[in-house]
């Protein structure tokens, strides 16, 4: 209980005079409430039995008098604690939400996401509620029963020192159990984050659980965590129960108690009629406050869980953030990288970039290149600050991002993710949250040249249109576009792409690449892509492989090196899109370097590849499902599709096993034979497929039996 109110005082802390004026005011109303019952012991001792009406007026007129003062006092305080109470309430708001601001990202990834909802929704309300019962209720019935135990000793000190000992009786027992109590309700808490944190990722996985008809598995799983939610809220609500029906027990035995006490003693004239019956008043006054104290003590206990776990995030580090070095206007298109022996991984144990050292002077090109999970991303997220290396450093302009003021260094970034954000707003907010100054014409100028402008002002509401739920109004490829306007407005010395144009169909990819080309110069441009084809005219290409930088150079001269950038290369090469990325084909070289068709007649290889076909899917579509009939063999001419199992244990969902791109290919079994799939695929961006039916390839194998038998001897191999 003290902690709680040492925290309250603290959040009063810079509202004294609000403070002050509400106890003042609170103070008078008090004293009225507590003195009145005695008025009692006047009016019948000294003015109803010796008959004397005079001094009855007298009692009547100070009690009318004090009583409206008391009354005006009473409204004051009303006042008073409204506008404490919302102050106080929006300070912490404001507070832990800019704390949260400055947290590292690392925070949010350990962090679910009902904990940090459940800050505001249960933690913020369960301090205004105690904050409002303790000053109102609780002052007042702690005043009262101090007051009350004063005059009831001054009335019959006999009766008073056994409702002390009941009194002791009515709190001990709540005390005994708070332990208890809390626990109860640190554990509901902890309940109720994890069903909200469940509700909202169901919300935002509608489209996966309707496509896969997952409704019944979520309901189920639901139900689950509702009968976990149920089990601790009602121990939460039983303890509070108890809590409240303790002290009542009590209070009942006091009260029979005194009955028969105070009766015996006015019956032998130990006492006054006044005096019993103003004690009795005033007992049963101090027993309203007591029994108003009880309602106290569940909201302490609530309170107290909820400061705890507010306390323990604003405890949290805030982002590492150097002071001395920030950017000044001469340095703004001079942006130099250097990353010295970097080692780093989200778990200390297990790094995801090692030793890597690489320069990317002011001003040039360079891109990150490599496999699927090899840590291109990482290194980005390294170059923002997001995180900071366990080894090694990165160095903007000769100077550690340590060391650097990390708000003026992100200022002077412009950064298109793979899944961009966009607000509840409307577009024009959207694009120009990057660059608050803005005008109207920069903002479409910045649209223009990510050519987003016709299609806004195709809309009914041209700029003005609102951006719904993280947009999902917009298809993919239009909410890249609108992030990539918001840094083109933002018109930075230092661009970072992250596949920025994944989501986008070829003419607009090929379209955007030529505005990035253009935006490059004087500035420096660092692109994460495993689109080998955008970046050939890049000054610097690092390769990476599982963490470690395996090769850097041009692009021509990594494919004169013959090192693992050219393996990357010819996967992609050989494989063509038609203008409107709706038609794939194969050339007869490329197909020849598939394990399965090498050694194969050219002839035959060039009917094989016009038995190809081409499918489009959309991000988020499933390609293969396990357990499917296989028939089609699938190359990717352009995307990203991540292979899945089902976990051995129903309830763990899918288990990732790999991520495929450009160039890769799944499901040659289905060539052989028809074998059920074995692992899901879903499309991770919009993908383009060759596909090739295993009926139509052995119509056209079928007329040249020894090659035949090669590719199905080949595909034989591969399976075993
Ligand atoms: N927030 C994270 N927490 C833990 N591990 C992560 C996190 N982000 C990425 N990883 C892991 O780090 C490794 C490198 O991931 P990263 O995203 O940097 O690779 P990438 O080369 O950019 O891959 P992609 O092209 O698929 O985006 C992967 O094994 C990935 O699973």
């Amino acid at each position: 209980m003290l902690t709680v109110i040492k925290n309250l005082l603290s959040y009063m802390r810079s509202y004294k005079l609000l403070t002050s004026l509400f106890l003042l005011a609170l103070l008078f109303d008090l004293a009225f409430i507590s003195l009145a019952p005695l008025s009692f012991k006047f009016i019948i001792d000294k003015a109803v039995e010796p008959r004397d009406p005079d001094y009855f007026f007298f009692i009547l007129k100070v009690l009318v008098f004090t009583g409206v003062i008391c009354l005006g006092m009473g409204i004051l305080s009303d006042f008073a604690l409204a506008r404490l109470h919302t102050r106080v309430q929006a300070d912490l708001h404001k507070r832990i939400f800019e704390h949260i601001q400055h947290l590292p990202i690392s925070y949010f990834q350990k962090t679910r996401s009902g904990d940090l909802v459940a800050f505001f929704s249960i933690d913020l309300p369960a301090i205004g509620r105690v904050m409002n019962v303790l000053l109102t209720t609780g002052i007042q019935s702690f005043f009262v029963v101090i007051v009350s135990t004063v005059v009831l000793f001054y009335l019959e000190w006999s009766m008073a020192a056994l409702i002390l000992v009941g009194a002791f009786a009515i709190f001990i027992g709540p005390y005994l159990l708070s332990p208890r109590a809390r626990k109860a309700s640190e554990d509901d808490l902890q309940q109720f984050t994890q069903m909200t944190t469940e509700l909202q990722e169901n919300m935002k996985a509608q489209k996966v659980i309707k496509g896969y008809n997952l409704q019944a598995a979520v309901i189920e799983k639901f139900s689950s965590r509702l009968q976990l939610l149920s089990a601790t809220g009602y121990r939460r609500h039983l303890m509070n129960q108890q809590l409240e029906r303790i002290p009542l027990i009590s209070l009942l035995f006091i009260n029979l108690t005194i009955i028969g006490l105070g009766s015996y003693l006015a019956l032998t004239g130990k006492i006054t009629v006044g005096a019993l019956v103003a004690f009795f008043t005033m007992y049963t006054s101090m027993g309203n406050s007591v029994f108003g104290l009880t309602f106290v003590i569940p909201a302490l206990t609530e309170a107290r869980v909820s400061m705890e776990r507010i306390s323990d995030l604003l405890a949290q580090s805030r982002e590492a953030n150097g002071q001395r070095i920030s950017f000044t206007s001469d340095t703004h298109s001079q942006v130099d990288v250097q990353v010295d022996h970097v080692t780093f991984g989200y778990e200390t144990k297990q790094p995801v970039l090692k030793e890597v050292s690489l320069g990317i002077p002011p001003g040039s090109r360079a891109a990150f290149v490599g496999s699927s999970g090899s840590g291109k991303s990482t290194l980005l997220q390294l170059l923002l600050g997001f995180y900071d290396p366990q080894l090694g450093q990165v160095k903007i302009n000769g100077t550690s991002l340590a060391d650097w003021n990390r708000g003026a260094y992100r200022e002077r970034i412009g950064v298109v993710f793979q899944e961009n954000f966009l607000f509840h707003g409307s577009i024009y907010d959207n694009i120009r949250i990057s660059q608050p100054l803005a005008t109207r014409e920069d903002v479409i100028w910045a649209a223009k040249k990510a050519e987003i402008h016709e299609y806004i002002i195709g809309l009914p509401d041209g700029y003005e249109t609102m951006v719904l739920d993280e947009g999902s109004n917009f298809s993919g490829g239009q909410r890249q576009r609108i992030a990539i306007a918001r840094a083109i407005l933002r018109d930075p010395p230092i661009l970072l792409l992250d596949e920025a144009t994944s989501a986008l169909d070829p003419i607009s990819e090929a379209s955007i690449n030529r505005t990035f080309d253009e935006l490059a110069k004087g500035r420096t441009v660092i692109s994460v892509t495993h689109r080998l084809a955008a970046i050939t005219g890049y000054d610097q290409i690092f390769v990476f492989d599982q963490g470690k930088l395996v090769d850097q150079g041009s692009h021509q001269e990594m494919l004169d090196r013959d090192g693992s950038y050219k393996g990357l290369w010819e996967k992609q090469s050989g494989l063509s899109l038609s203008q409107n990325g709706q038609e794939a084909t194969i050339d007869q070289e490329r197909l020849s370097r598939l394990p399965f068709f090498q050694g194969v007649d050219p002839a035959v290889l060039g009917e094989i590849s016009d038995l190809f076909q081409t499918e489009t899917y959309a991000k988020g579509q499933a390609i293969i499902q396990e357990g499917d009939a296989g028939e089609k063999f699938y190359l990717i001419a352009r995307g990203k599709v991540e292979i899945t199992k089902a976990a051995p244990d129903s309830d763990s969902g899918q288990i990732r096993l790999a991520v495929l791109e450009d160039g890769d290919h799944f499901g040659e079994i289905a060539l052989l034979e028809n074998v059920p799939r074995t692992a899901t695929v879903t499309a991770l961006t919009p993908c383009v497929f060759l596909t090739l039916q295993r009926k139509v390839l052995y119509y056209i194998l079928s007329r040249y039996p020894e090659i035949d038998a090669h590719v199905k001897r080949t595909l034989a191999q591969r399976r075993s």
